[in-house]
């Protein structure tokens, strides 16, 4: 990796390039089994899980649609405010849909909780959940979901669609910042 650059930005990297692009293709692999002969609606939800999102439908090889929603309940910190806001709601209909909800992580929880309970008002015929990442030891929300990519620890971290402040979405791997990076 270049000097100079934002990775000199990162203190440890958790998941490499390479381990999430073997992870998108494995699971693409089991979405095209589960929804063969379907045509499910993927719902990204904006702005975390577009990397995600992308890698992980180009291995998964049935029909489908793809929409987005934009929520958010972090205002560019590292802790939940606790309150999900919706800054873009979706262009399809619900009802009836095969529904794939393609998430970066779970942390809290309550981002998918709610995103699970609206498309449930919403009459969806069923409800999948698929994260890249699954930060167990953050969950207040009771929600699990269906297919995971990797566990991470109990750490904030940034890459691959994960910002703080914004930045860092661009990196290829998931990692760590430097603790200074916090500081201002
Ligand atoms: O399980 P939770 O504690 O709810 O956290 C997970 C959510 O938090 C992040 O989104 P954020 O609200 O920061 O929006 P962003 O994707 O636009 O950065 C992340 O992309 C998830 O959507
Ligand atoms: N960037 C980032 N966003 C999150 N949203 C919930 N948990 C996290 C995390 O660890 N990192």
């Amino acid at each position: 990796m270049a000097q100079g650059t934002i990775h000199d930005e990162i203190e440890k990297i958790l998941v490499s390039e390479e381990e999430i692009q073997e992870k998108c293709k494995e699971l693409g692999a089991v979405l095209t089994e589960e929804y063969k002969g379907k045509f499910p609606l993927a719902i990204g939800v904006l702005k975390g899980a577009l990397p995600f999102m992308s890698d992980i439908l180009r291995h998964t090889e049935t029909h489908l649609e793809m929409d987005f929603m934009d929520v958010s309940s972090y205002d560019g910190g590292t802790s939940s405010t606790g309150e999900v806001k919706i800054l873009k709601d979706l262009n399809t209909k619900v009802e009836g849909r095969d529904i794939i909800i393609v998430e970066d992580i779970i942390d809290s929880g309550l981002t998918l909780s709610y995103l699970v309970d609206l498309f449930k008002y919403r009459k969806a015929n069923s409800i999948k959940i698929v994260t890249l990442l699954d930060k167990p030891a953050g969950r207040t929300a009771d929600i699990k979901a269906d297919l995971i990519g990797f566990e991470v620890p109990d750490e904030f971290v940034v890459g691959y669609g994960l910002d703080y402040a914004e930045k860092y979405r661009n990196l290829s791997y998931i990692g760590v910042l430097k603790p200074e990076i916090y500081g201002g």
